[in-house]
């Protein structure tokens, strides 16, 4: 573990520091389609394509940074990757901040010195995968059960970039039919928390999450993830945020609002790479 502890400089995302919502959602400048930076055969499969944007991610990252490692299918390429730099020497002086116990133990595993939050509260850059990426770059994540790390550590973090192939492309978030919008609660009285979810968003339906062993899903903090499922547009995003914070059971909801600074989209013709809008 390293421990130096680098200085409190400015958070780079204040609006995140709650109860004050962020006021605006922008809206992305796309760039052009570059080729994919690892040679495939086709048809490719979506893990080569979640592969393809990792490595571009990966790109990126500078020797010395302090980087916030993401969680997920799409993210454990880009950890990999990372690990395979620096065992090259192509990258040096890498601190890895991991957004989850899994993540954890990866970074471990490809010996990459791992640090936290409280020992470097800006990060350089984190590079992590979402749920569902919309046209202002927010974002849905936490179907994989992580969600409360990944806010706070890439909420401290200059850059975020996101890595998605481009099924995770939808015109608004909630959208995505027979897929939830996680929310993380505390596990007391989680289906009082439920309903309270439910009673926000007309035809909204709510569920448990259920882990494989049948018992109630518990994230790295020990609570409930309550799935939420939305039967209409969910309306403006930092409202739709801060109703959902209002919840005193609440811990955490899975929208990304104006977090991420560039999103990095593998498909079939390539790679799209698309900037927030300043
Ligand atoms: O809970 C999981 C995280 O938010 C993931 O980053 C998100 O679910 C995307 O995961 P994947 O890359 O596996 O689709």
């Amino acid at each position: 573990m390293a421990s130096t502890i680098s200085p409190p400089n400015q958070h780079p995302h204040p609006h995140l520091l709650r109860p004050s919502p962020p006021q605006n959602t922008t809206t992305a400048a796309t760039s052009m389609i570059s080729p994919s930076p690892i040679p495939f055969e086709t048809p490719l499969t979506q893990d080569d394509l979640k592969k393809m944007a990792a490595y571009k991610a990966v790109e990126l990252v500078k020797s010395g940074m302090v980087l916030g490692l993401g969680t997920g299918s799409t993210a454990y390429h880009a950890v990999n990757r990372i690990g395979e730099l620096l065992h090259q020497g192509t990258l040096k002086n890498i601190i890895g901040i991991p957004t989850s116990l899994k993540t954890k133990e990866q970074a471990i595993s490809l010996g990459i010195p791992i640090s936290d939050l409280d020992s470097y509260p800006v990060l350089d850059l984190a590079i992590d995968g979402a749920d569902e990426v919309d046209p202002g770059l927010n974002l849905v994540k936490g179907r994989g059960g992580s969600l409360l790390r990944e806010k706070m550590i890439e909420g401290a973090s200059k850059k975020l970039v996101v890595i998605v192939d481009e099924t995770k492309l939808v015109e608004k978030l909630g959208s995505s039919t027979g897929l939830s919008m996680p929310v993380e609660v505390v596990p007391f009285c989680w289906g009082y928390t439920a309903e309270c979810l439910k009673r926000l968003f007309r035809g909204c339906e709510v569920k448990l999450r259920i882990g494989g062993d049948g018992k109630p899903f518990k994230t790295d903090n020990e609570n409930y993830i309550v799935e939420m499922f939305f039967g209409e547009d969910i309306g403006d995003l930092n409202v739709a945020s801060d109703k959902m914070h209002r919840i005193v059971g609440v811990v955490e909801h899975g929208m990304f609002i104006d977090m991420a600074t560039t999103v990095i989209v593998a498909g079939e013709r390539g790679i799209t790479v698309k900037h927030k809008a300043l």
